[in-house]
């Protein structure tokens, strides 16, 4: 087998077979190339049966591009589906293993359409209100009430106790479940868990099977994914995991990167040479992440020749922005990029629509990566589903938005108006309005309905586009329906809708602002046809972007509140700050050759203030960054102003240090002595003798 294609370490890690095994691998510094030949290595040179190898990856396509570069390094036919993930791993086990809790080996696997239709009949059979909201916090509710795996025994199992009295709908969705063997994602692993940890036979066949297990981005593991493959590799021993506590951006949804770094290893091994990044480029992403203080520092370097700065470009406004962006793409491409070659990240999804309707101007072709492009979102054609009937009354646009949010006007009430509408041979809206007094039609939704659609048509000639966008968000409930979800995505995207359309009057107020010539304008990017099947550029949020690299990547919106998110630090405080900071991270280093990071001036809905740019560009080392475009400088005190808003302690943490003379509105004037980050506590010896530990905020710099 041809190992010369990997450096020592690299080496190392595919060599080192035996025993508990962490590598801590860098950015772009050929993990998953030396996962794959640790497995074809196994394989070829010990001649171990894929069979026996268990191979865990974070996503399905992980797994596939993990499969796909293993087919080449082993004989054919030789690599089996135990290189999968955790939850597909979890499925096969219950095969053959789930008849032991009374479940038939052909349960169903409930993906997230039958769990919501599952959640809709469970509020249908109470009479609840049965909303798109509401179904989908009841699923969170679901989601976060099986973190405690004790459900599986309690009430999913044929012999748990009766339940069917208790007046819980959680317990009446576990109830129409086991009845039909359906089993969800979460279910999987606590089933799994469940028989492996109850059934020693099931236990020692599964540990006996797998001889060799392999964890790669470990440092986003949950701690169920921990405990399944430390139970698992209890008879060989040979855990092998790979992660980089740096690239840990999923703490907020369960992941506990600390159980990485303290992990007890046999050995450890250090990839530290990147092959992905210019040094310009990894120069960066290197000063950034060392501002985290709760890290363990290594120093990720490459060989790679000098190539060119790393950009910030400073724009006027996101139009400014967007179009920035998609000029450098034109030029770039005319030097010979494929359009396959961009990537351009976000942090939140909302921030792709200037970007989108930009690129679509420009004929540019793109793909949203992992996602839905802004105007195909519900809540935004929801939207302007609602603007179109105000301004066209037309029957699509009628049929989307009348029962949204709902007004109880069922398909009953629906076929009774599209047959008069055909008798009348008018429009449903104008049918409705016509007999709105008719008994079938005559219900309070439908009042209210016509009531909202008259106000806003008589109101939109006054109010402007904005302001009847607005009213139509209050009075219809849209709005309350959006924040009332717990998916924060909606709500933002509806507000950068608002947002975009306030920009689109202001640009356009010397000529004739009207609600046809909006709709007009942006039924351009709705309708856009989609079938080209050349090279695209790629859009997509920075945790989409993880594992993946691209030649050119932009990273766009980079302001103070919007990344860093103010509202991930406000509520997660420093631990907040450090995940924010280590996604910029991720994003920084899937640039191969050029990375051009863009902000613009505005207002920030998520600050509520106007836009500056982020502390993570102050934070680049001066060197390895060049500026475009013009700046006045004393926006970074803007920046530093949020800084201090969004945590007040952080900023004090930044500004103390041993020796500052420092003063207490109390206490007055003294030296800082000592520094505890953690608790952001400062041992104080104050000038008249006492010595005492203060909290950073309230002490200020002399
Ligand atoms: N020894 C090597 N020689 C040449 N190129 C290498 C070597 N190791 C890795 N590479 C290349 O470096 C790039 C990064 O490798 P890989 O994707 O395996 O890194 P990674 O550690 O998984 O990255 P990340 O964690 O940032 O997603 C790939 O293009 C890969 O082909």
């Amino acid at each position: 087998m041809e190992l010369s294609s990997l450096n020592k370490q690299q080496l190392e890690a595919v060599c080192a077979t035996e025993g508990r095994i962490r590598v801590v691998a860098g950015a772009g510094s050929g993990k998953t190339r030396a996962l794959a030949y640790r497995y074809a290595y196994l394989v070829n040179e010990l001649g171990i049966s894929p069979a026996n190898i268990l191979c865990l990856t974070f996503t399905n396509k992980a797994a596939q591009e993990m499969r796909q570069r293993i087919a080449k390094l082993v004989p054919e036919g030789n690599f089996n589906d135990f290189i999968c993930t955790i939850h597909a791993f979890c499925v096969k086990v219950l095969r053959k293993e789930i008849y032991r809790v009374g479940y038939p080996k052909s349960f169903v696997v409930l993906d997230e359409e039958d769990a919501k239709a599952l959640a809709k009949e469970v509020l249908e059979d109470v009479n609840e209100d049965r909303t798109e909201t509401t179904v989908q916090n009841f699923l969170n509710e679901i989601a976060q009430r099986k973190a405690d795996q004790t459900y599986v025994g309690q009430y999913m199992l044929p012999d748990s106790p009766l339940v069917s009295s208790v007046s819980d709908n959680f317990v009446r969705y576990l109830e129409k479940q086991k009845r039909g063997f359906a089993l969800d994602f979460n279910d999987i692993i606590a089933f799994a868990i469940y028989i492996l940890d109850r059934f020693a036979s099931a236990r020692e066949y599964w540990q006996k099977e797998l001889n060799y297990i392999m964890v790669d981005e470990a440092q986003d593991c949950s701690g169920s994914d921990w405990y399944i493959a430390d139970l698992l590799s209890k008879r060989h021993n040979n855990l092998f995991i790979v992660g980089d506590p740096d690239q840990a951006i999923y703490e907020w949804r369960g992941a506990k990167p600390d159980l990485f770094v303290s992990f007890k290893s046999d050995r450890d091994i250090i990839l530290n040479q990147n092959y992905r990044s210019t040094p310009e480029i990894l120069d960066a992403a290197n000063s950034i992440i060392a501002n985290n203080k709760n890290r363990i520092p290594k120093d990720l370097f490459t060989r790679r020749p000098l190539s060119t700065k790393v950009v910030h470009f400073h724009a006027k406004n996101e139009k400014e922005e967007a179009e920035y962006v998609a000029r450098k793409i034109v030029e770039m491409a005319g030097q010979g990029s494929s359009l396959s070659d961009f990537a351009i990240l976000f942090r939140a999804a909302y921030l792709s629509r200037g970007l989108e309707q930009e690129l679509m101007k420009c004929k540019l072709d793109y793909t949203m990566w992992g996602g839905v492009r802004f105007f195909d979102r519900k809540e935004i054609k929801d939207v302007l589903s609602y603007l179109q009937l105000i301004e066209f009354g037309n029957d699509l646009a009628f049929e989307r938005v009348v029962n949204v949010p709902s007004r109880k006007l069922g398909k009953a009430f629906l076929s009774e108006l599209r047959k008069r509408a055909s008798v009348d041979g008018s429009s449903l809206y104008d049918t409705l309005k016509r007999h709105i007094n008719d008994k079938p039609l005559n219900r309070p939704g439908a009042h209210e309905f016509v009531a909202l659609i008259e106000n806003c048509r008589s109101y939109k000639m006054a109010v402007g586009i904005t302001g009847l966008m607005t009213y139509l968000l209050d009075e219809s409930g849209l709005m309350r329906l959006v924040r009332e979800d717990e998916d924060e995505d909606r709500l933002e995207n509806v507000e950068e809708l608002l947002q975009s359309i306030m920009a689109y009057e202001e640009e356009n107020k010397e000529d004739d602002v009207t609600l046809q010539n909006y709709l007009q304008d942006v039924a351009l990017y709705t309708n856009l046809d989609r079938k080209s099947v050349g090279p695209r550029i790629r859009l997509m949020t920075i945790h989409q972007s993880k594992g993946l690299e691209f030649p050119h990547v932009f990273i766009t919106g980079l302001n103070e509140g919007i990344f860093p998110s103010a509202r991930t630090v406000r509520e997660r405080r420093v631990s907040g700050l450090e995940e924010e900071r280590r996604l910029m991270y991720v994003a920084a280093t899937r640039a191969e050759k050029t990375l051009i990071l863009t902000e613009s001036e505005g207002f920030n809905m998520a600050t509520k203030t106007n836009k500056y740019p982020s502390r993570f560009i102050a934070e680049i080392k001066k060197g390895c960054l060049v500026t475009e475009g013009t700046m006045d400088e004393t926006l970074w005190e803007g920046t530093r102003e949020l800084m201090r808003s969004l945590m007040p302690e952080e900023w004090t943490e930044q500004a103390l240090k041993k020796g500052d003379k420092v003063v207490h509105k109390v206490f007055g004037g003294g030296t800082v002595a000592a520094v505890n980050l953690q608790q952001d506590a400062y041992e104080v010896h104050f000038e008249n003798g006492d010595i005492r530990n203060i909290r950073g905020k309230f002490l200020s710099l002399c």
